[in-house]
C-alpha cells in the first residue's frame, strides 16, 4: 500500500475515534448537567450521592477534554492478521459486537507496543508510530519486526520508533513534564508494569526517567487495581512545591484523578511547614533517635509532685500526694494507651482519691458510725471536684492534654525539657541546636509532629461508630498480610532491630483508619488524614528522605506497597540516605526490590561528560548514565565578575534557544531576584526539573555551602536537555577543568 493511502486510512480511523470521543464526551457532559440540575432530598446519604455523581462525570468530562492530543499514538500488525490501535484510553464500538477500537497502552495486550524487537518480536509483524497534531495524522514511523519483509521493504520504512523518541526528546521544554507513553523504553516497561506488593526501589541516574516511570507506574497501577486503589488511595511524594507543579499535569493527561501529591513538608494535615532552618539542624531533626527523644518530652509531661498538693475544696484543704499521683501515673501507663488516651485513667484515679478524702472528712459519723454519705453524695462531690478550675489545673499540670504541636512547640522553647528528654541521645551542641522560639514550622518538623501525634493518641471521629465492616476487614487483611510475611523470613523474628508494621501501628487503629466517609474521593479523604493507609505508595528522590521520615511513610503504608525512585549519587540532604538498605532495612529487611535504569534521556553526552567528573569525586564506585544522544553543542565556562548583569544579560540570549533555568548558590539570595518567577533556583528547586538551557552561578559556592556539596554540582549540570554555562566569579573549581571557556 502506498504512503498517502496508508496515510489515508489512519487518518479515516482516527477521525472515526475522535467521533466516539466527542460521543462520549457529550454523554458525560449531559449526564453532569443532569446531576447538577437534580436537588437531592435532605439525607446525607442523598447529598453524598449527588456528589459522588458529579465528582466522577466532571472527572470523566476533564479526562476526555484531555485526549484532544495524542488520543491514538500507535499501531501494531501481528502475524495473524489482528491489527490493534495502541492510545491513551481504551475505546469500544458501542453498537454491534462491542468490537475494541483503541486499546489502553496498559493493557496487558498493548505490552508488545513496548517490548517487540526484531530478536523477539512477540508475534509482532509491525509497530506503528502515528504521530499526530490535534485531531490530524502528521507522520507515520513503521518499526518491521519481520526480518524479511523488512529488507523488502523500501529505506523510508527503517526503525524509526527512535526517531518518535529522538522526537520526543528534542522538543522544547514548556515547564511541565509530559507523558512518555508513546516511547517508553523496555527496561522502562518492566519497572512500570512490576507488580504492585511489596517495596520496589528504582534506583537510576539524572534523566533516566525515574520521575516519568513513576508517574507512568502510578497510572498503570490505577488502571489495574483501580477498585483497590480507588478506595485506598496513592499518595504521590516529591521534593518541593515547584516539582509537583511540573508533574501536576502529567496524570491527569494520563487519564487518572485522585492521586494525593504532597512534598514531605505537607504529609502532616493542617500544617504546611515551609519554614527554614539550617541543613545541619533539619539533619538532628531527621535521626532516628528523635523518636526516643520525643517519647521521653512526652513522659516528661507525666509529672509526680515532690511534695504533697494543697487543694481546697469546701473551703478545707484537700492533699494531693506523690504515692497517689505515682499510682495513677502507673495505672494509666498500664493501659498501653497513648497519652491522652490514658489520660482519662489518670484523672479518675486522682479525682477517686480526692473524692474518698473529701467524703471521708464531710461525712464522717460523730459518734465513730459508718460514713454518712450514700453513693448520690459521693457522685455530687465527683462533679463538684471535676468542674473545679484548681482541680483541673492541678490535672493539667501533671498529666495536660496534648496536641502534637503543643507539645513540640513547648519542647523546642525549653532548654530543660529538651535536656531531659534528650539528655544521653544528642551532644549538647545538638541539643542546643533545637531550642528556639515558637514560630513557624519546618519541613523537618513534620515528622517530629507525626511521631508526637502517635505518642499523644486522638480520640476516635464520631462516624466511625458506623465504619462499614468492609473496612474492618481491610485492615485485617492489611494486618495478616503483614504478620504474614512476618514468619516468611525467621531471621527477621530474631532481629530486634527490624520494625514490623505491629511496631508501628496496630490492627485496631489501622482499622479506625480506614473509617469511610463516601462523598469523597480516596484521595480527599486521604489528605485530611494523618492516619490514612495508602494503598500504593511512590516516593521520588526517595534517597532525600530522613530516617524520621521513613518511619512516617511506613505508617502510612502499612501493607508496604511502595515504589520508591531517586538516585544516592544525587542525595543533598545532609540527613538523606547514602544507601538504600540503610533507609529501608529497619522496615523491611532485606525484603526490596531493585530496579535499575541505565540510559539518560534528557542529558546530552557533552554535558555528561561534565558531570561524570564530578560524579568521581562523589563516589568514583558509581556509573553515570549512558547518554542516549549528543547535541553538537559544547558546554562552556564563563569568569565574570558582574554576576547579576551577565545573568539577565544571558537570560535574553539563551531564551532565545527555549526554557532557561538558571541555577545559584543558597547563599546568593540576591541573585534570585533576577529573572522570572521560577527562572532562577537553588539545587534544592531544581531537584527533579529540567530546562533546554542551564546556566550554573558561582560553582565554587554550591561546592563549599554543603558537605554534600559535588553531590549539588551534579544535581544542577545534569538539569540541561541541550546547552549548558557556567559563570564563576572568581577561579574555576579544579572538578570542572574539562569545560572550554566561552
Ligand atoms: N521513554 C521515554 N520517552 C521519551 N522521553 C523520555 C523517556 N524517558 C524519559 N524521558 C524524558 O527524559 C527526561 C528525564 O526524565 P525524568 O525527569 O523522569 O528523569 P529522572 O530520572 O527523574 O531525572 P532526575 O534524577 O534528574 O530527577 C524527561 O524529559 C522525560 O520526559
Amino acid at each position: 500500500m502506498s504512503t498517502a493511502a496508508e496515510f489515508r486510512q489512519e487518518q479515516d480511523y482516527l477521525s472515526m475515534l475522535y467521533g466516539h470521543l466527542d460521543a462520549l464526551r457529550a454523554g458525560a457532559r449531559e449526564r453532569l448537567a443532569s446531576t447538577l440540575r437534580y436537588t437531592p432530598g435532605g439525607t446525607p446519604q442523598n447529598r453524598s450521592e449527588r456528589d459522588s455523581a458529579s465528582t466522577l462525570y466532571s472527572d470523566q468530562v476533564v479526562e476526555f477534554g484531555a485526549l484532544e492530543q495524542g488520543l491514538c499514538f500507535g499501531r501494531l500488525d501481528l502475524d495473524d492478521g489482528t491489527v490493534r490501535h495502541i492510545g491513551r484510553i481504551g475505546l469500544f464500538d458501542t453498537e454491534g459486537a462491542h468490537e475494541q477500537l483503541l486499546m489502553d497502552w496498559r493493557a496487558p495486550a498493548a505490552r508488545s507496543f513496548y517490548l517487540a524487537t526484531a530478536a523477539a518480536p512477540d508475534g509482532v509483524r509491525r509497530r506503528r508510530h502515528i504521530r499526530t497534531q490535534g485531531r490530524y495524522v502528521t507522520e507515520l514511523d513503521d518499526e518491521v519486526l519481520d526480518l524479511a519483509e523488512a529488507a523488502r521493504d523500501d529505506a523510508e520504512v527503517g526503525i524509526t520508533s527512535e526517531a518518535a523518541l529522538f522526537a520526543a526528546l528534542d522538543a522544547r521544554r514548556t515547564g511541565r513534564m509530559r507523558d512518555i507513553v508513546e516511547t517508553i523504553q523496555a527496561e522502562q516497561d518492566v519497572i512500570i508494569r512490576s507488580e504492585m506488593g511489596g517495596v520496589l526501589v528504582v534506583q537510576g541516574g539524572p534523566g533516566t526517567g525515574k520521575t516519568a516511570v513513576a508517574l507512568h507506574r502510578a497510572a498503570y497501577l490505577l488502571y489495574t487495581h483501580r477498585e483497590q486503589l480507588s478506595r485506598h488511595g496513592v499518595l504521590i511524594v516529591g521534593p518541593n512545591p515547584t516539582f509537583l507543579r511540573y508533574i501536576s499535569q502529567v496524570l491527569p493527561s494520563l487519564a487518572e484523578t485522585g492521586v494525593l501529591l504532597r512534598t514531605p513538608g505537607g504529609l502532616f494535615p493542617g500544617v504546611t511547614a515551609t519554614a527554614a532552618e539550617p541543613a545541619r539542624v533539619a539533619e538532628v531533626k531527621g535521626r532516628l533517635v528523635m523518636a526516643e527523644v520525643l517519647a521521653n518530652a512526652v513522659a516528661d509531661r507525666q509529672r509526680v509532685p515532690d511534695e504533697p498538693l494543697e487543694l481546697t475544696y469546701d473551703h478545707e484543704p484537700l492533699w494531693l500526694d506523690p504515692v497517689t499521683c505515682e499510682r495513677a501515673r502507673t495505672r494509666a501507663l498500664g493501659t498501653g494507651r497513648p497519652h491522652n488516651l490514658a489520660r482519662p485513667t489518670f484523672v479518675d484515679d486522682v479525682l477517686d482519691a480526692l473524692v474518698r478524702q473529701a467524703a471521708d472528712r464531710i461525712g464522717a459519723d460523730p459518734l465513730g458510725g459508718d460514713n454518712l454519705l450514700g453513693p448520690a453524695d459521693l457522685v455530687e462531690i465527683r462533679e463538684e471536684l471535676t468542674a473545679d478550675p484548681e482541680v483541673a489545673a492541678t490535672l493539667e499540670e501533671l498529666w495536660p492534654e496534648l496536641t502534637p504541636e503543643r507539645l513540640l512547640a513547648d519542647f523546642y522553647a525549653d532548654r530543660d525539657r529538651i535536656d531531659i528528654a534528650a539528655g544521653d541521645l544528642l551532644t549538647s551542641e545538638e541539643r542546643l541546636s533545637l531550642y528556639r522560639a515558637r514560630g513557624a514550622w519546618t519541613p523537618a518538623d513534620v515528622a517530629l509532629l507525626d511521631e508526637a501525634a502517635e505518642l499523644l493518641g486522638e480520640e476516635e471521629p464520631v462516624e466511625s461508630a458506623a465504619r462499614p465492616a468492609v473496612d474492618a476487614d481491610y485492615a485485617e487483611g492489611v494486618m495478616d498480610i503483614a504478620l504474614g510475611s512476618r514468619s516468611i523470613d525467621l531471621e527477621d523474628e530474631l532481629d530486634p532491630e527490624l520494625l514490623l508494621v505491629a511496631d508501628v501501628v496496630n490492627a485496631g487503629q489501622l482499622a479506625e483508619r480506614q473509617e469511610d466517609v463516601e462523598r469523597l474521593t480516596a484521595a480527599q479523604r486521604a489528605a485530611a488524614d494523618r492516619t490514612w493507609a495508602f494503598g500504593h505508595i511512590i516516593v521520588d528522590e526517595a534517597q532525600e528522605l530522613s530516617p524520621m521520615v521513613w518511619r512516617l511513610l511506613m505508617r502510612r503504608s502499612p501493607n508496604r506497597s511502595m515504589t520508591l525512585v531517586g538516585d544516592v549519587a544525587q542525595t543533598g540532604d545532609l540527613a538523606g540516605a547514602a544507601s538504600w538498605q540503610d533507609a529501608l532495612g529497619g522496615y523491611v529487611a532485606e525484603r526490596w526490590r531493585l530496579a535499575e535504569l541505565t540510559v539518560s534521556y534528557r542529558t546530552p553526552a557533552e554535558i555528561m561528560a561534565v558531570a561524570d567528573d564530578v560524579l568521581a569525586v562523589v563516589d568514583p564506585s558509581l556509573a553515570a548514565p549512558r547518554p542516549v544522544r549528543s547535541v553538537g553543542i559544547d558546554p562552556w565556562v564563563e569568569q565574570v565578575e558582574d554576576l547579576a548583569g551577565r545573568i539577565a544579560a544571558l537570560l535574553a540570549e539563551e531564551g532565545a534557544h527555549g526554557r532557561v533555568g538558571v541555577i545559584v548558590p543558597e547563599g546568593r539570595p540576591e541573585l534570585r531576584k533576577v529573572g522570572v518567577h521560577d527562572q532562577v533556583l537553588t539545587v534544592r528547586d531544581a531537584k527533579g526539573l529540567e530546562f533546554d538551557s542551564v546556566l550554573i552561578v558561582d560553582p565554587q559556592a554550591i561546592l563549599d555551602e554543603s558537605p554534600r556539596g559535588h553531590n549539588d554540582l551534579y544535581v544542577a549540570l545534569t538539569r540541561s536537555t541541550r546547552r549548558l554555562g557556567v559563570l564563576c566569579p572568581g577561579e574555576v573549581p579544579e572538578v570542572l577543568r574539562g569545560l572550554k571557556p566561552r
